[in-house]
């Protein structure tokens, strides 16, 4: 029987989290257990804090400063090696590999086997997305050193919306420039989502070929997603992660020329640009000085999804069930009314049993339903859960799992790992 290690890095802006799974058994018979894992927050903002689980035991310390996320890797590295409960991993080489969440992958469609030329490409479209594709290229660089025989995998956010049309794909601009600069809608949380349609087909055992659901992926950046039998066909984030939904710190959909009106300075490089990666100013507004902590002061949602909260928090929650309604209701037309569930999910779909009631009675015109005891249990049960009264038009909550989706096709479907043509 053989046996190795996979290890699924997720590099968020000031975040790094990281899992470590077993793989075992011949193929056809395989199983992927997850031996730990391993997470650090605040980099680069003293002092960071390491949160390491394995099974029931959970530890958080204090780190001090963790300058990047090269810091951050050597630090849950050594956490993994000098774990003695979890033997499997006790040297470098017991790791086979290492797969990287990479936000924007381009025209990429199938996971990457990280050569010199997929490291290339991956680097150039950080201009695309510099507050999400610098950090994996520096975690990629980090393994590299850290980790020499460990076989590098990208596994792309973007990816899973390959199938929209070219209709939802295209903006309205000039397609000479569009083609040339790669300017198109790409679509994110791809990972979420293709984990979410796996597991819901599962539950409602039906083959993913033939379910088709309206997926929220509402987490600290929030997406929707129509899967029609299996497949994205539309999404509301575009070109870069900023549209669709307003999420903590980021704007979503506005009118493109408020930037304009915003600062005079929009092209202008904003101050935290480096030598390596160029931000401007307007890229620094609506990413990262908007959404929730604009609007409230705070990016703690729990906060916001309070019925008994300051009117400022009432406006932002009301700003996000108008803005994720609408997309329900548009995704129900692009589905033909042809629905199996409407799923919850991300930290605020998963946790916020008001944001979940709030949703669906305001798309109860659609047929969606809530059951308000099991929504309200919903967290404690985990995993998945039917919040609703329907067996024909379902309402779910279900935990996401980006970190074993990236881990599932290295364990299950290593031949479809593409070779970076
Ligand atoms: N009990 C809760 N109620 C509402 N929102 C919550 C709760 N717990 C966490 N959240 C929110 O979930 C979001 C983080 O979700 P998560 O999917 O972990 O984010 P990300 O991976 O994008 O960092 C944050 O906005 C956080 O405030
Ligand atoms: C794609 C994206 O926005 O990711 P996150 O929500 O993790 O920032
Ligand atoms: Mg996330």
């Amino acid at each position: 029987m053989s046996s190795f290690l996979i290890l699924s890095i997720n590099a968020g802006s000031s975040s790094l989290k990281t899992t470590l799974y077993l793989e075992e058994g011949q193929d056809g018979d395989k199983q992927l257990s997850k031996l730990a894992s391993a997470q650090i927050s605040d980099i680069n903002n003293p002092p960071a804090h390491l949160k390491y689980v394995r099974g029931s035991y959970k530890d958080t310390s204090e780190l001090g400063q963790v300058a990047d996320h090269k810091a951050a890797f050597n630090h849950v590295l050594n956490a993994f090696l000098t774990d003695s409960e979890i033997p499997q991993a006790s040297h470098r080489e017991d790791i086979h590999y290492a797969c990287h969440r990479v936000v924007h992958g381009g025209s990429f469609e199938d996971d990457q086997l990280i050569t010199k030329e997929t490291f290339d490409k991956i680097e150039k479209l950080s201009d695309l997305a510099p507050l999400h594709n610098a950090s994996a290229v520096s975690l990629m660089i980090a393994c590299q050193e850290q980790l020499p025989q460990v076989t590098n995998v990208a596994c792309f956010d973007s990816g899973f919306h390959h199938t929209m049309p070219d209709y939802v794909k295209t903006y309205a601009i000039d397609q000479k420039i569009a083609k040339e600069k790669g300017l198109r809608k790409y679509g994110f949380h791809g990972l979420s989502y293709k984990y979410i349609s796996r597991r819901v087909a599962e539950y409602l055992n039906k083959p993913l070929e033939e379910t088709s659901i309206i997926a929220l992926h509402l987490g600290s950046g929030a997406s929707a997603c129509a899967i029609k039998n299996g497949q994205s066909i539309d999404t509301t984030m575009g070109l870069t992660p900023v549209s669709g939904l307003p999420g903590g710190s980021r704007t979503g959909d506005i009118d493109p020329s408020l930037v304009f009106h915003y600062t005079s300075d929009a092209s202008a490089l904003s101050p935290n640009s480096t030598k390596d990666l160029h931000i401007s100013a307007a890229e620094e507004i609506l990413n990262k000085q908007s959404g929730w902590k604009a609007l409230t002061g705070t990016t703690d949602f729990s906060k916001i999804a309070d019925p008994n909260a300051p009117d400022t928090h009432k406006l932002a929650f009301n700003i996000f069930v108008d803005r994720i309604v609408g997309y329900v209701g548009n995704y129900f037309v692009k589905l033909d009314g042809k629905v199996d569930a409407l799923v919850f999910s991300g930290g605020i779909g998963e946790k916020s049993a008001y944001l979940r009631e709030v949703v669906t009675n305001k798309v109860s015109c659609l047929g969606f339903t809530l059951d308000q005891e099991k929504n309200s249990k919903a967290a404690e049960t985990g995993d998945i859960v039917d919040i609703g009264t329907s067996q024909k038009l379902r309402t779910l909550m279900c935990e996401t799992d980006e970190d074993i989706e990236m881990a599932y096709t290295a364990a299950y479907h290593p031949e479809r790992i593409g070779q970076g043509e």
